[in-house]
């Protein structure tokens, strides 16, 4: 790994020797914060106390935006969320410059069974809200898969799991928006009512208004899923299969690869299931002492045969969450060792958000420097492609493959084709690159003009390197711009997407 100079001896230990502060500290304070948390959410949700604050809550936030508005409004609006909580991989500067709107609302208002909805508040976990609806027998379209992903995040950027490719990102499957604009007015919208500005909040990084609440479209759900494992050992193989099951008409239920070489992946098919059937072992791989699920899916390549396993709920939801990914391997080496599994594995993952509030200088220096945190979305039938590319320029595995529906909506995500969806893939590549050459800004860049030139689309939680122009190019802005253009205040209190984004405004 590139070295890095270190200014102390303290700073030598977070960087060199990052799993004793993670050991000692973290895991110990997030293991304490989660019991507290879920306990929290149990009581609040069993009275039902939530929705009758909500209204309350929501005045708090036009309070907050009247009182912005009778100042000199000499600053922007932005979300008081610290930097340090938020799964974005930088911190945002303009947290430091921007009036901060404290939005702290994190409950889950109303399940309702009839019209298989669920209406959130805006800090609502994706962890949180799986063990809410799991025991109703009901669960999220698509649930993103750490748990500390937001309600808010998701519909303000995007969501997607192994279920897009029927629901579709996260926006595609929310009904209604509740926001508080900038001139301090509450309104809703869906697709019928203020639908512009609903097809267009989706990728706006919280410059058109406050989301206060949104509702979601829930899914009947079993207690099992069934997973198919299929090892391929060509790209070719892989792909064609790849792009075969998520247009079948009608596929799988959960869809996704993992890619260990440039020629090597596993094929992931999952479907529920209410009993352990007889063609397959049952295996909790959100237990405490199991092993790192990619490390498990490797192993079904390394024996080259296809096997079937039945994997609760949850677990499946969750399954990367333990090892963030792949990426927990660069800070605990030895995570995956049995006997820390053993011992210490239900203290596992640590909180993101103190490992970023822990983050030093020097860390942060070296993931700029030397490690790589993308997702790309291109249309599928690039997918060879892209792995090509990706191959020449990063050279990072695993990859996480992921099929996904982009409906032909108004707003960023302008499809090229009049059809009413077109299937993409979510190429991610989290790791330290391998590839001879490899420099952060042209790399990057070299990836960014790839995606652009075939139609695709970069996910902005992490670096984006385009410039404005690029970036105008490959999010279409027309909706976006009339809707700010006819909101009052707007454009005073909120930049443009581009102004959030960008490395200028990011630590
Ligand atoms: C900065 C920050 C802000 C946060 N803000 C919020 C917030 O606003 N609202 C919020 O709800 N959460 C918040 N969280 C916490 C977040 O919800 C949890 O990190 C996440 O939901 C944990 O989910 P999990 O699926 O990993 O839980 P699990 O891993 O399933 O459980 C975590 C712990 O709870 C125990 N547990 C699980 N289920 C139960 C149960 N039914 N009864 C008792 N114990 C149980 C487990 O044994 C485990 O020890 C925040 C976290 C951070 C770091
Ligand atoms: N599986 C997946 O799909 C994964 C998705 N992600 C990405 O992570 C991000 C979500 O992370 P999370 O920590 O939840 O979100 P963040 O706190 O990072 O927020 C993301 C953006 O949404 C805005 N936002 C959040 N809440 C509100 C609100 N109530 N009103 C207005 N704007 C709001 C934020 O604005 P502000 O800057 O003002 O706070 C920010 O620009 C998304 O960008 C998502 O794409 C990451 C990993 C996996
Ligand atoms: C669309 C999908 C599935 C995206 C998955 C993204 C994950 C791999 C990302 C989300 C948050 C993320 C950027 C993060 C990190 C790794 C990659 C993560 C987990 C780490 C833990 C790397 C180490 C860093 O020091 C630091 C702690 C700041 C970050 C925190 C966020």
């Amino acid at each position: 790994m590139t070295k890095i100079e270190t200014e102390s001896f303290a700073e030598y230990i977070l960087v060199e020797h990052r799993w004793i502060v993670v050991m000692v500290a973290l895991l110990p304070i997030s293991a304490l914060w989660k019991l507290w948390s879920t306990f929290r959410n149990y009581v609040v949700f069993k009275m039902n106390s939530a929705p009758k604050m909500h209204d309350r809550k929501v005045k708090d936030v036009q309070k907050q935006i009247k009182a912005w508005l009778s100042g000199d409004r000499s600053t922007r609006l932005c979300t008081a969320r610290p930097a340090w909580q938020a799964m974005s991989f930088r911190q945002g500067l303009y947290k430091k410059t921007f009036t901060n709107i404290r939005v702290n609302l994190v409950d889950v208002l109303e399940v309702d069974t009839e019209n298989m909805t669920v209406r959130c508040e805006p800090l609502v976990t994706m962890g949180q809200l799986s063990r809410t609806l799991e025991p109703l027998g009901l669960a999220l379209a698509v649930v993103p898969e750490l748990d500390q992903l937001t309600v808010g995040g998701l519909v303000m950027g995007t969501g997607v799991e192994s279920s897009s490719h029927i629901y579709g990102l996260f926006q595609h499957f929310c009904t209604q928006y509740e926001l508080v604009l900038a001139d301090g007015s509450v309104v809703t919208c869906s697709k019928d009512e203020n639908p512009d500005l609903f097809y267009a909040v989706p990728w706006s990084y919280g410059t058109l208004g406050f989301l206060t609440s949104a509702t979601i479209k829930v899914v009947p759900a079993k207690k099992y899923i069934r997973l198919e494992y299929h090892p391929y050992n060509t790209l070719s193989d892989l792909a064609q299969q790849f792009r075969a099951e998520s247009l079948k008409e009608n596929p799988h239920q959960f869809i996704e690869a993992l890619q260990y070489t440039k020629e090597t992946g596993v094929l992931m098919t999952g479907d529920m299931a209410d009993e352990i059937g007889d063609d397959g072992k049952y295996n909790p791989i959100g237990k405490w002492y199991s092993e790192w699920f990619f490390k498990q899916v490797e192993r079904h390549l390394k024996k080259n045969r296809s096997a079937v396993e039945y994997i609760p709920l949850r677990d499946y939801y969750h399954r990367h969450s333990r090892s963030l990914f792949w990426e927990l391997q660069d800070i605990i080496p030895f995570g995956n060792n049995p006997i820390f599994r053993y011992l210490l594995g239900w203290l596992m993952p640590p909180e993101v958000s103190l490992l970023k509030l822990t983050q030093p200088e020097a860390v942060a220096r070296l993931y700029e420097k030397a490690h790589v945190i993308q997702d790309m979305l291109v249309p599928v039938e690039h997918l060879e492609k892209s792995i090509e590319v990706f191959h020449k320029e990063i050279e990072v595995y695993p990859i996480w493959l992921c099929p996904f529906k982009v409906f032909n909506h108004p707003g960023q995500l302008k499809i090229k084709t009049k059809a009413d969806w077109q299937m993409f893939v979510d190429v991610g590549v989290y790791g330290v690159p391998k590839a001879k050459g490899y420099e952060t800004v042209s790399s990057t860049r070299a990836i960014e003009a790839f995606v652009s030139q075939h139609d695709g689309f970069q996910m902005l939680y992490a670096d984006t390197y385009t410039t404005h122009d690029e970036f105008r190019r490959m999010f279409d802005h027309t909706l976006y711009d009339r809707v700010r253009d006819a909101l009052p205040h707007c454009k005073e209190a909120f930049p443009e997407i581009y102004g959030k984004v960008n490395r200028n405004v990011r630590k």
